[in-house]
């Protein structure tokens, strides 16, 4: 859309230091996967090749350079987040609270750029004394860094406090490193706002956070293109680099915000997976065709691999573990469970189910949730057969009954025209 670089989100160094460097390519990307379950920590692509800053949170320069080592190749620079004023970032002795410890923060910055062959940089908030500011900046230049993005507000503001670029202007003046100025998303609605705040903090870069979450053709110098326009290109990105749908769903509700309210906004609130959000902006088949796709080629979703399964050091291209269960053996049917479908809690199905085995003297039925993307799957053994919904529930308890439901259906307890007729069973 015209941005120059792009930062990602804060990584914390121990997720990434234990993560395996895979080419994935099915997808064409290179990602970095947690071996224990399987999950993408980082994943990047040729078309981002130059463009990407990996930003850590960090606080010990040793765990900062092994995540450097890392992935040195596949970035164009290392961010170091000194800004983060949350609880999290705080106790470990990561972003802001690395501001406290300017000798600390400036021998991680040191560290790094003695011993990596990127570019290194840092992102700080304003410190309440400006002079206090200058020298913080000052010291942070003498260890090599190549840049800084200074957020235009102290550790205790927040978003609704009016930034101070005047003082970013002041500091940006004491030093010779490029300043990156941000935290005027506030008043940037449109591409020449982009260079108010930019004289206003008397620098040549600005950093977009907010303003470009809501519509990133901000950064197109010749404007702004209609939201609808862009949520299909993300969601093209999303289907194409295989994106987490609760990821996905989280970036496009930031886009749509208030629309959020409309019977377009609602339906798209409701939907679980990729395919169906993409139903909404005539990408459903695109999707479905292009997961197809994947799957013949061998990208596995995170579900496919197994702990262990990552972990032989020499072995760079794993065949992933298919599937814990084989599906195969599994009476699987797409069905949601509803609460409000069971005024009584005598009706819910797993409480029918226990009932049932109880008066066929069966044992009563296991529970083997599975979890992938904050969503969860339920396979659920009964009388030596196993059940499943191909509906990935937003929490355990309705996996379960999920899997309960289609073990009724399966044993002829429930109908599928009742199923049908309170909305259960999906298309
Ligand atoms: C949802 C969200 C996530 C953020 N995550 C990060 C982050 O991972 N690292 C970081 O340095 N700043 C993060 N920030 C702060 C922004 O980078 C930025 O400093 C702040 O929003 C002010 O800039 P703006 O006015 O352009 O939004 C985040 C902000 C938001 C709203």
């Amino acid at each position: 859309m015209g941005a120059d670089l792009v930062y990602s989100e804060e990584l914390i160094d121990w997720k990434l230091m234990k993560a395996k460097r895979r080419e994935n390519l099915a997808l064409g990307t290179i990602d970095f996967v947690d071996p224990s379950d399987g999950s993408i920590v980082f994943r990047t692509c040729k078309h981002e090749e130059g463009r990407v800053i990996l930003q850590l949170g960090t606080a010990e320069a040793e765990r900062a350079l092994a995540v450097g080592k890392l992935v040195e190749s596949d970035v164009a620079g290392i961010d170091i987040n000194m800004g983060c004023p949350k609880e999290f970032s705080i106790k470990g002795g990561m972003g802001a609270a690395l501001l406290a410890k300017p000798e600390k923060a400036r021998g991680i910055l040191k560290t790094l750029v003695e011993n990596l062959r990127i570019p290194v940089t840092c992102k700080i908030r304003l410190l309440p004394d400006v002079e206090e500011t200058v020298k913080l900046v000052k010291s942070f230049e003498s260890a090599g860094i190549s840049a800084i993005a200074i957020h235009a507000r102290t550790r205790d503001e927040r978003p609704h406090h009016d930034p101070h670029p005047e003082v970013v202007k002041r500091v940006a003046a004491a030093v010779r490193i490029p300043v990156i100025a941000n935290g005027g998303s506030r008043e940037i609605d449109k591409y020449a706002d982009i260079a108010k705040f930019r004289d206003a903090c008397g620098v040549d870069s600005v950093m977009i956070a907010r303003a470009a979450q809501y519509n990133v053709s901000i950064f197109r110098k010749e404007g702004l293109l209609p939201l609808d326009d862009v949520i299909v290109k993300y969601l093209k990105l999303c289907i194409d680099y295989d994106n987490p749908p609760s990821n996905t769903k989280y970036c496009v509700q930031n886009m749509l915000r208030e629309q959020q309210e409309s019977p377009r906004g609602r339906r798209f609130l409701n939907c679980q997976t990729l395919e169906s959000m993409c139903e909404i902006w005539a990408l459903g088949e695109y999707c479905h065709q292009k997961q197809l796709e994947f799957q013949e080629k061998g990208n596995f979703g995170r579900r496919d691999v197994v702990p262990g399964n990552l972990t032989e050091e020499n072995d760079e291209t794993p065949t992933p573990k298919k599937a814990k269960v084989d599906s195969e053996a599994i009476f699987e049917r797409n069905i949601a469970f509803f609460r409000a479908n069971y005024t009584d809690d005598k009706e819910l199905p797993k409480t029918k189910l226990h009932v049932y085995a109880g008066k066929h003297d069966k044992l009563l039925p296991t529970y083997e949730t599975q979890r992938e993307d904050k969503l969860f799957r339920t396979i659920l053994t009964f009388d030596g057969k196993k059940y499943a919904s191909l509906y990935w529930e937003k929490n355990k308890k309705f996996a379960e009954q999920g899997a309960a439901l289609v073990c009724l259906l399966g044993l002829g307890v429930v109908s599928e025209e009742s199923l049908i007729q309170n909305g259960s069973i999906l298309k």
